[in-house]
């Protein structure tokens, strides 16, 4: 069987180590991702979602266990080392897109990321029939908009270019950490299916934090409850199938 895309044993992440404050956030935490796999993450506040994020893309160091990428120790890498393999999308729209430049500026910009060559705006001719065809993949007019600077972006056009500039490379994993949050709702399922349909035809592997329990059981093949920096519930298949909202309610707040 084939090695998984990402692998976590017994990991545990301690924050304020030493002080009165001390507190172990992820308690040894065992995860195998496997290629192809949409999770979707729940948990109540402060149950460690945000966190098991932070210590996935390198931001958090792990105070013990190990984390493998295709089988490859990559716990003590850098967050930027882990960017050539993963990627991830905050809830914030201002986050992950430059405001004054352009939509074709920040595409290109993440098309060259991890690059040594510079930067070369002129470049931009040769990947704007691609960028327009890349944004209408969003269908909310972004394509309409490539010479707009993503600060005049709507929340939703933002989200989905930020979404976009994630995936471009085609990372092994793309983590949603509650992308469409901050959205109105209809633009939040928009973007939600728009991710959703994106994620299906490229086959990405992805991991989506999200408050939505509906969103939840609908989006994905896996669903992981967190508790308390503890995974609660893995799900796939049959089991995950008949898994309803207040099951799930159920775990997420069980004590
Ligand atoms: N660097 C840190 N220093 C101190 N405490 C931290 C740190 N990072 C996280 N925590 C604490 O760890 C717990 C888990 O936080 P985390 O942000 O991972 O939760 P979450 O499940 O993402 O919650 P939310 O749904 O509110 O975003 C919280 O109690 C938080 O206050």
């Amino acid at each position: 069987m084939n090695k998984p895309i990402l692998e976590l044993k017994d990991v545990q992440t301690i924050v304020n180590q030493g002080t009165s404050q001390a507190a172990t956030i992820l308690k040894k935490i065992n995860l195998q991702i496997n290629a192809g796999d949409f999770i979707t993450i729940v948990g109540t506040n402060g149950a460690g979602k945000s966190t098991l994020f932070n210590v996935i893309s390198g931001l958090l160091p792990v105070n013990s266990g190990q984390i493998f990428h295709n089988g490859k120790d990559v716990t003590k890498l850098s967050e930027e080392e882990h960017t050539r393999f993963l990627s991830r999308v905050f809830q914030d729209p201002k986050m992950g897109t430059a405001p004054r430049m352009t939509v074709a500026e920040n595409l290109l910009l993440a098309a060259k990321r991890g690059e040594r060559r510079h930067f070369y705006p002129r470049n931009l001719k040769a990947h704007k029939a691609h960028f327009q065809q890349l944004a209408a993949t969003m269908h909310n007019g972004l394509d309409q908009h490539l010479n707009t600077p993503a600060g005049a972006l709507s929340g939703g056009q933002r989200q989905a270019l930020s979404f976009l500039m994630a995936v471009l490379k085609r990372p092994d994993i793309i983590l949603l950490d509650e992308h469409t949050a901050a959205l109105d709702p209809h633009t939040s399922m928009a973007l939600m299916q728009t991710t959703n349909q994106y994620i299906q035809k490229e086959h990405l592997t992805a991991l989506m934090i999200t408050h939505q329990l509906e969103d939840a059981l609908k989006y994905g093949n896996r669903i992981l409850v967190l508790n308390q920096g503890q995974i609660q519930v893995d799900m796939t298949g049959n089991a995950r199938k008949q898994l309803t909202a207040e099951k799930l309610y159920d775990y997420l707040v069980a004590k």
